[in-house]
């Protein structure tokens, strides 16, 4: 931090950096409603009338990704005139950061796509206002309420939604359980959503529609099973009604969106000359397909590049089972390699190959093929999108919540390949990867952290069995009945025990070359 940050406050100080050319550099200024004009010589900047926008959209959790995707399609919108109606208000529940960083720069913030071959940065305006909730539950609720809400969208991880993974039912934790206590200051997202909706159900005001931007299986129904599951423990009444009048419509969303690092910003400060507290970096590359099934009014979105069909999971299941199984694969494969970044690891043929051959050998034939497209150009498209240097995409982002999102992603290809008895060593490989990261320790033998909600119960598990599986497996709420298939942990015991002999590289390879007879 202290670089960047010491750079940016020289760049504050004196205004210009020191000129390498005589031409005469311009100004580093702040992002403000006041700067825009300033701003637009050189990004593009929100030209429409920002206060006039209808705050019919709120946002739960805003994070990089939904700054980088969700709000850029409502951008658009407003941007091309083409509607007023769907201004978004931005919800945060958990850090107060984001709130920080936006309030002083009137809720605008930078959009930074980047690609080998350049980059281009837009200003985004579509943010009318932001909302801290454990600060302000009241208006939260209250913006809810509001009948102007015809869409929530939200971000809260996959971890986020609260269900057994083997039976989808909602699974109440202790901040459910202050929620039911206390509707009227919430504390997750579901207190919130069943809270405001039971406001419009008795002012007799249609409901929301409510879109789940996480990567999950059927995401849409996943919400519904939270939120239905929340107001059953409510009022079965309420539950009835949202049942039969909300539409919890699946989505399909995609978009490679790192952490914003302070070095980032003070590149963009450097580049753009726009001090923004919290930039975004993203990749040019940028899909959202929703189910068209809204009950409140859809918003114009298929004007700026949304799809809408009338089953994602097609779509889902091709994007969470090869880019984000691909994207788990290679962050516990390529940091067991002692890589760090997944564009340079994709450098290495050796990774390339494995993840080429885990899609091209093992996954492609558990999918569905979407309507209109080209497996094989979609493919083609990741490869490059997973070395796309100018994100420098963290394997330790890749890394985080293997808990949740290898149920989704990973796990169900395994199964299914193993039940139809095709190959699935490269997928057993992932698997593994993923226990041996589990299994890491420092210099005193203590296993290094992971981010992970169940990270130290899973790592205790993982070291207690050591090459032998089983102790892991046992845990269903993420194998399901992967442990009692027959011979299965034999075989992960043994690429465990390879990976333990011969380190992550002779493993790979040899999995490949297999592969590839
Ligand atoms: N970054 C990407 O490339 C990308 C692309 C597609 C989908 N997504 C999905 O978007 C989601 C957010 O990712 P991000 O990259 O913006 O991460 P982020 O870390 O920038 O933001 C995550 C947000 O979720 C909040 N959150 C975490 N747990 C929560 C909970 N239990 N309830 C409510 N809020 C919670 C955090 O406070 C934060 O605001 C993830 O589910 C991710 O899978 C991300
Ligand atoms: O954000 P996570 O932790 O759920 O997953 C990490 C990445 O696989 C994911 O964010 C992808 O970059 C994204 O899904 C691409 O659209």
């Amino acid at each position: 931090m202290a670089q960047p940050e010491r750079f940016l406050r020289h760049l504050k100080r004196t205004g210009t950096l020191v000129p390498t050319t005589a031409e005469p550099v311009a100004r580093v200024r702040p992002l403000t409603s006041a700067t825009l004009e300033q701003h637009g010589a050189r990004l593009t900047v929100p030209t429409y009338d920002r206060a006039a926008l209808t705050p019919a959209v709120v946002h739960l959790s805003v994070g990089g990704f939904s700054r980088a995707h969700q709000l850029i399609y409502f951008d658009e919108v407003a941007q091309r005139r083409i509607s007023t109606g769907w201004g978004v208000v931005g919800v945060g529940l958990r850090a107060r950061t984001l709130q920080e960083a936006l309030a002083p720069q009137d809720n605008l913030y930078t959009v930074v796509e980047r690609s080998p071959d350049g980059e281009r940065a837009r200003v985004v305006g579509v943010l009318t206002d932001y909302l801290f909730a454990p600060d302000a539950p009241g208006a939260v609720l209250d913006r809810l309420a509001d009948p102007r809400t015809r869409v929530v969208t939200m971000t809260i991880t996959d971890a986020g939604y609260l269900l057994d993974p083997a039976t989808r039912e909602f699974t109440p934790d202790d901040d459910v359980r202050h929620d039911l206590a206390c509707p009227g200051s919430p504390r997750t997202v579901f207190g919130f959503l069943v809270e405001a909706l039971d406001r419009r159900r008795r002012a007799g005001a249609a409901p929301f529609t409510v879109v789940s931007c996480d990567n999950l299986h059927r995401n849409g129904e996943a919400t519904r099973a939270a939120v239905v599951g929340f107001a059953a423990l409510r009022d079965e009444v309420l539950a009835r009604w949202i049942t039969d009048r909300v539409a919890f419509p699946s989505s399909m969303v995609d978009r490679i969106t790192p952490q914003t690092t302070p070095e980032e910003r003070a590149a963009v400060a450097l580049r753009h000359r726009v001090d923004d507290r919290w930039p975004v970096i993203t990749e040019p590359f940028s899909q959202w397909v929703i189910e068209d099934t809204f009950c409140n009014g859809r918003p114009p979105l298929d004007d700026v590049g949304v799809r809408f069909v009338r089953d994602v999971t097609a779509h889902e299941l091709m994007k969470t089972r090869l880019l984000n199984a691909s994207h788990s694969a290679l962050g516990y494969l390529g940091t067991l390699a002692g890589h760090e970044r997944i564009d340079v690891l994709m450098g290495d043929p050796l990774f390339a190959d494995y993840v080429t051959r885990l899609m091209d050998d093992e996954v492609t034939a558990l999918i569905p093929v979407p309507e209109g497209i080209d497996l094989d150009e979609y493919k083609a498209t990741l490869l490059q999108r997973f070395a796309n240097p100018a994100i420098a995409d963290r394997l330790s982002r890749l890394c985080r919540r293997g808990s949740t999102k290898l149920p989704h992603h990973l796990l169900p290809s395994l199964r299914q390949a193993l039940a139809e008895g095709r190959p699935h060593a490269l997928l057993t490989l992932a698997l593994a990867g993923w226990i041996a990261y589990l299994q890491r320790v420092d210099g005193d033998g203590r296993p290094v952290p992971v981010e992970d909600e169940r990270g130290p119960y899973l790592q205790a598990l993982a070291l207690a069995g050591g090459t032998d599986p089983r102790p892991l497996l046992a845990e269903e709420s993420v194998f399901g009945d992967l442990g009692s298939v027959p011979g299965f942990a034999d075989e992960l015991s043994g690429v465990l025990r390879r990976l333990d002999r011969e380190g992550v590289r002779a493993t790979v390879a040899a999995a490949v070359l297999a592969s590839a007879r």
